[in-house]
């Protein structure tokens, strides 16, 4: 099934490492972007500041314990998810592979806030994702979560470069780091001589890399992929998980993706193996 669901992110804010009080945040913050901020006084102060260098948390990123999830489906309900008990480390790569229809994006939708589970818990940062309103989920993925699709979901009139800027102008960064973070994010995912393409002037992998730019831009802890190489050849799907390899180690993210691609589950730290909404 598809997973279609765009979300677009907001930024961690680089002037701090401290863990994000998601509640205090939501009261205090307008949750729809504006299009074009006006940095403030105090952000402007804050542009001129060395962005440090982040640690990893110190617990896991995600845990997830006896996560259920049924579908109504006419009179019956469909039992997607069958008591699913996982962890994703700072600096991890996981994959979640199985067969079309385990239950693979609709899993992947629950770590992300998109949906929720119909029982069990989902903790991110520490924070219990389960219990939180939608709002409250949103601000966390804003801030915390990218996303990267099967599909690339790039604007097909914009640069490689606009569709990153687009992302921080989506997610109130402060106009003046726009020109060093696209920079940053496309010469990370090894496109720093493709910035002013569009993405009909690219390969697929190349705008798959450009995808994987904007879902980091905001600098988020947490990466969630749906077969993010599954409409790419095997060189092209390689590239990609060398440039996560790479994404991890330098923006101290943690990326979970489902594959159905046996050949890349080498480079996962770990993976977990779905047949019929059960790890196995
Ligand atoms: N909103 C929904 N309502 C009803 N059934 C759903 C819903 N979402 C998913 N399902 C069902 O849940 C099952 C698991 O779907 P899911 O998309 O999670 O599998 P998947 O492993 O990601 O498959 P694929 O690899 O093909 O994307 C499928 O039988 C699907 O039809």
């Amino acid at each position: 099934m598809a997973w279609f669901r765009k979300r677009s992110d907001l930024p961690q804010d680089p002037s701090t490492d401290e863990e994000p009080d998601y509640i205090e945040q939501v009261a205090e913050q307008e949750l729809v972007a504006e299009p074009e901020p006006e940095p403030e006084p105090e952000q402007e102060e804050r542009l001129e500041e060395e962005v440090p260098a982040r640690e990893l948390d110190a617990g896991p990123i995600l845990v997830v314990n006896q996560v259920e999830r049924f579908f109504p489906v006419g009179n019956e309900q469909l039992h997607v998810l069958k008591g699913i008990q996982m962890e994703v480390q700072p600096g991890q790569l996981v994959m979640l592979r199985g067969r079309s229809g385990s239950g693979k994006t609709t899993l992947l939708n629950i770590l992300g806030g998109l949906d929720q589970p119909s029982s069990g818990e989902v903790y991110f940062r520490g924070n219990p994702f389960h219990t939180w309103d939608d709002d409250k989920r949103t601000l966390a993925r804003r801030m915390d979560i990218g996303f990267i699709f099967q599909a690339f979901a790039l604007m097909p009139l914009l640069s490689a470069w606009e569709n990153v800027e687009l992302s921080l102008r989506m997610a109130n960064v402060p106009k003046a780091q726009w020109k060093s973070r696209v920079e940053h994010c496309l010469e990370l995912v090894g496109l720093a001589k493709r910035m002013h393409h569009r993405p009909f002037e690219l390969s697929g992998g190349e705008q798959q890399r450009v995808a994987i730019a904007k879902a980091i831009a905001h600098r988020p802890r947490l990466l969630l992929a749906d077969e993010p190489t599954a409409e790419l050849d095997s060189q092209m799907g390689a590239q990609v998980m060398a440039v996560f390899k790479n994404i991890i180690r330098t923006e101290q993210v943690s990326i979970c993706m489902t594959t159905h691609d046996p050949t890349i589950l080498e480079v996962a730290d770990h993976v977990y193996e779905m047949v019929d909404g059960k790890f196995v």
